[in-house]
């Protein structure tokens, strides 16, 4: 039998660690807290991130990195974009030499820019083909919920994306493969800042209009970033561009969208954060997203102003109409 590590008990290393189990893996996941690893082995269910969903048998949970790591063909990561690299550092010499080490992830690292495959090959000491990431239009909720869903499993190396796509395949859960990498990564993360900013215009009364423009102008922006970074434009059409981000965007289970909401609606920034229990990467993300365009020469106006937003406090109605009145524009640029 296929075994599997899943590092991250939140809602989608859970939910993640089901789909593998369903695919006919036996899975192994990894949690900091005793009382939710107990919860898990004894009473099949995550109480904390998916109340109400047993889990299969084949779902076990330790809080020993190592036993996790044991004979694991794949290492699935699931946790926070920032904590990734402490975290991996400590897991990384556990770890079969050969083992398929898959990001779930979506965010980009503060400080470095980097995307989480890049942080993975560099922590873990691992070629670019030993690195997979799954990305797409995937709320965990539903997924556990066993609802049909589409991914993509991106990797340097077709064959490990098989692989993992082989790991992951179910009746409810149809991956893809594709071997950009970073155009699928780029997807992820910029997606969770467009959702931000559709989260905004929801939360200040906005129309669907509104909301459809950004979306596509957030795709655009993604799109032309991507290209600079040697993205392929195709990846940007597909599932872990537009398909994430129609159900990112139009999903009120969405972390992102709903931090949006809350802070179009009035909240500061303290408060949201004050009542987000799970992780909205976009967030963070925000600040390395523009960075990385600062230092590969993209303009990304939604993304400048999601940080002025979020972290300069700038009102929104303030942002709205200086976006409104940027200098008129073609399409194609
Ligand atoms: N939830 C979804 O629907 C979904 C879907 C696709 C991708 N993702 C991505 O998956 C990643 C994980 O998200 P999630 O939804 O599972 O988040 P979550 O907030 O539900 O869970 C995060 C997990 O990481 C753990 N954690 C937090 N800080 C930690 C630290 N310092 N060290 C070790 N572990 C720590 C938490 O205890 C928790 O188990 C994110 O990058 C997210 O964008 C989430
Ligand atoms: O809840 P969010 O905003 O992190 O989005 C979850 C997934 O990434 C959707 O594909």
């Amino acid at each position: 039998m296929t075994r599997c590590a899943v590092y991250g008990t939140g809602s989608w290393g859970t939910a993640f660690a089901m789909v593998l189990a369903d695919a006919g893996c036996e899975v192994t996941l990894w949690g900091r807290r005793a009382a939710l690893v107990d919860a898990i082995n004894n009473g099949r269910t995550n109480p904390d991130y998916l109340p109400g969903v047993e889990l299969p048998e084949a779902v076990r949970a330790t809080t020993d990195p190592a036993r996790a790591a044991r004979d694991a063909e794949f290492t699935v990561l699931a946790v926070p974009s920032q904590t990734l690299r402490g975290n991996l550092a400590e897991w990384a010499p556990l770890l079969p030499a050969d083992t398929i080490l898959v990001s779930l992830m979506k965010g980009v690292e503060l400080g470095t820019a980097k995307r989480m495959s890049e942080v993975i090959e560099e922590v873990a000491k691992a070629p670019a083909e030993r690195v997979a990431v799954l990305t797409g239009p995937n709320l965990a909720k539903e997924v556990a919920a066993r609802q049909p869903a589409a991914a993509v499993v991106a990797c340097a190396d077709e064959a490990v994306a098989r692989r993992v796509q082989t790991a992951c395949h179910t009746a409810y859960f149809r991956p893809y493969t594709n071997t950009d990498v970073v155009g699928c990564e780029l997807g992820g993360a910029v997606k969770n800042v467009i959702a931000l900013a559709v989260g905004i215009a929801t939360g200040m009364g906005l129309g669907d209009n509104a909301k459809a423009s950004l979306i596509t102008r957030g795709l655009a922006e993604t799109t032309r970033l991507g290209l600079a970074m040697g993205a392929d434009a195709h990846t940007f059409a597909g599932l872990a561009g537009m398909g994430d981000l129609v159900a990112t965007c139009s999903s009120p289970l969405s972390r992102n969208n709903t931090f949006g909401t809350n802070l179009g609606r009035g909240m500061t920034l303290q408060e949201t954060i004050a009542v987000t229990k799970q992780t909205a990467e976009g967030v963070k993300s925000c600040e390395s997203v523009l960075d990385l365009a600062r230092r590969h020469g993209v303009d990304m106006p939604l993304t400048e102003t999601v940080v002025s937003i979020v972290h300069d406090g700038k009102p929104p109605l303030v942002a709205l109409k200086e976006l409104m009145a940027r200098s008129a524009k073609s399409e194609r640029h």
